[in-house]
């Protein structure tokens, strides 16, 4: 009788805490960011934090960037939108139907300092980080709830997502709430704040129930900027 050996079967977990966990089996049954505390300090700035949903973890932050970091990020992001486009091939659907754009890895000082100060708080190291996302919604636009990482289907999945920040760049007048549909949250952009959540448990319905979307605009513009992490090395 033929037998597959299992020489495709990694361990994943050890691969990815390669370099930021010491106790791969313990850490496995851990939350990545440490919601210990209300507060999480990063350099000079204070970033009061509330957990919202502890397995999965769901996290509301404050202040995380400054309004005037925030308008630069718009500013700098603004010439560069173009349709969203999703998904690890890159189709453009109409689950995301915003206008997007990536910054290049640390591409200038602004995204550098924010990049830092992101991983810092994510508790992962910069060298996991993808290139800082912004993408702006104007009114009817939305993005369909979704999750953050990838099919094992996907060639990506190999080194996939693990964790999400999505930081809100201004205000919006009506609607563009970021939900997840199976916790019950609803967040409300506010300049400067983020909501962040994590997806690497060992145990998939907990993966799966971060299950999250962004909410139509009714009022006005919405504008987030999002930083994914991978479980390995993307720079
Ligand atoms: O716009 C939002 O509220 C959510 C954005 C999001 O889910 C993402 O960028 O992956
Ligand atoms: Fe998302």
């Amino acid at each position: 009788m033929n037998s597959t050996p299992n020489h495709d079967l990694i361990n994943v977990e050890e691969q990815f805490m390669d370099g930021f966990k010491t106790e791969p089996e313990k850490a496995a049954e851990e939350h990545l960011f440490d919601a210990a505390g209300s507060v999480m300090t990063v350099g000079d700035m204070a970033i009061p934090f509330a957990k919202r949903h502890t397995w999965p973890l769901v996290v509301e932050l404050e202040n995380l960037l400054s309004c005037e970091e925030c308008d630069q990020l718009i500013q700098l992001s603004g010439d560069r939108m173009k349709r969203s486009k999703i998904s690890s091939d890159r189709v453009v659907n109409q689950m995301r139907t915003s206008s997007g754009m990536f910054f290049e890895e640390s591409e200038n000082d602004l995204i550098h300092t924010i990049e830092k100060r992101l991983a810092k708080m994510m508790n992962v190291p910069i060298e996991h980080a993808e290139g800082l996302q912004v993408l702006k919604y104007t009114p009817g636009q939305e993005y369909k709830a979704h999750h953050d990482y990838f099919l094992p289907t996907s060639k990506a999945a190999s080194n996939n997502r693990i964790s999400t920040m999505v930081v809100y760049l201004n205000e919006v007048e009506e609607g563009g709430e970021t939900y997840f549909p199976e916790l019950n949250i609803s967040i409300t952009p506010q300049k400067g704040s983020a909501v962040y959540f994590e997806y690497f448990y060992s145990d998939e319905e907990l993966n799966k129930q971060t299950l999250h979307g962004g909410a139509p605009v009714f009022k006005g513009e919405k504008w987030v900027a999002t930083q994914w992490m991978r479980r390995k090395s993307v720079r």
